[in-house]
């Protein structure tokens, strides 16, 4: 696949921002991603990794890095598909641990679920609560294999999600680092392509797949392009309010929501906060 027609279908047809990375930058944001997975294994004494293989561009990307960090023996991919799962993505999820020649398991959660569900009937209801369920049982096992097999958890998390408090508190992120977290999800895109990540996988719609038909922009009320755009220019970026909605011709309340979301989600950022002494 040639870089040039990869980073031609990135992008939405009008992004409010540009922020795909330079072919050297890409280079260098490989490099150094790699460089992090190996030295974190390394300092924490570990023969290895461990990540939840869920068919989405987060995870793709980070087990194709982690496979070049630390070389197929190094990573033990874990795909746990629950009822609410698209049965394509989780065949997906098989596919990459399958191309990458990498060790994974396929443990079906529903049943452990099920165990929570019956302890809280009446939470059920709650598709957030519930769906977090999955989430957190999957970390859970996560921990499980990584304790056994002395490895690290490796998490998925990118920038646009982190900012945005858009994770599992103790679910998806609860991990030993996050090795794309400094990337847009844009660029996420991007360097997927760049290292060869197959074109569906890379353009396919985010989910949390937390209940059927979930989608991270319904939820959001944003597309990824516009969350992007803000946070880069905004919330971390450091431009007004009124400069950020007339740089990026958005909306007003698309940049209140992301701040919102921001700002929202602070305590998913921090350690859990103690009085003073
Ligand atoms: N101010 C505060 N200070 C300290 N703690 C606070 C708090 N506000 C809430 N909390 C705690 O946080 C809890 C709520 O947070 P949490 O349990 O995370 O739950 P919540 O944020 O409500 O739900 C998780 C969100 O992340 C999304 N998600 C999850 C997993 C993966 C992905 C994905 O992109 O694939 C997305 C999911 O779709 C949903 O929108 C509360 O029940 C409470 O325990
Ligand atoms: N069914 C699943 N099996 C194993 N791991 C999962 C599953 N669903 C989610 N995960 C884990 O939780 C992480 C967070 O989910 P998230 O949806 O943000 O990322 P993604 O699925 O990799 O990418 P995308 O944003 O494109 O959906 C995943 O990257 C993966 O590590
Ligand atoms: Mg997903």
């Amino acid at each position: 696949m040639s870089q040039t027609s990869a980073e031609s279908v990135l992008l939405s047809d009008n992004p409010p921002l540009d922020l795909r990375l330079s072919p050297a930058e890409l280079d260098a944001a490989r490099d150094r991603i790699t460089s992090f997975i190996a030295d974190i294994v390394a300092d924490a004494g570990a023969d290895g990794a461990v990540l939840g293989l869920s068919g989405g561009i987060d995870s793709t990307l980070t087990a194709h890095l982690a496979c070049e960090a630390l070389g197929e023996d190094g990573l033990h991919g874990i795909t746990m598909p629950a009822a609410v799962n698209d049965p394509d993505v989780m065949t997906d999820a098989e596919r990459v641990a399958h191309d990458l020649g990498i060790a994974y398991d396929v443990v079906e959660i529903q049943p452990i679920a099920e165990e929570f569900f019956e302890a809280f009937s009446e939470a059920v209801d709650d598709r957030t609560a519930a769906g977090n369920v999955y989430v957190r049982t999957r970390a859970v096992l996560n921990y499980f294999v990584a304790n056994a097999e002395n490895r690290v958890v490796l998490g998925t998390g990118n920038r646009a999600e982190a900012m945005t408090g858009y994770f599992t508190k103790y679910g998806d992120q609860a991990v030993d680092c996050n090795p794309i977290g400094n990337l847009y999800k844009q660029q996420v895109r991007q360097l997927a392509a760049h290292v060869g990540v197959p074109r569906d996988l890379v353009m396919q719609e985010p989910t949390a797949g937390m209940w059927e038909g979930q989608t991270d922009a319904d939820e959001m009320g944003l597309d990824y392009d516009t969350v992007d755009a803000i946070l880069a220019v905004h919330v971390d970026g450091g431009l007004s309010r009124a400069a950020t909605i007339r740089e990026l011709d958005v909306p007003a309340e698309a940049v209140d929501r992301v701040v919102e979301l921001s700002e929202r989600s602070e305590h998913k950022r921090s350690m859990p906060p103690v009085p003073e002494r």
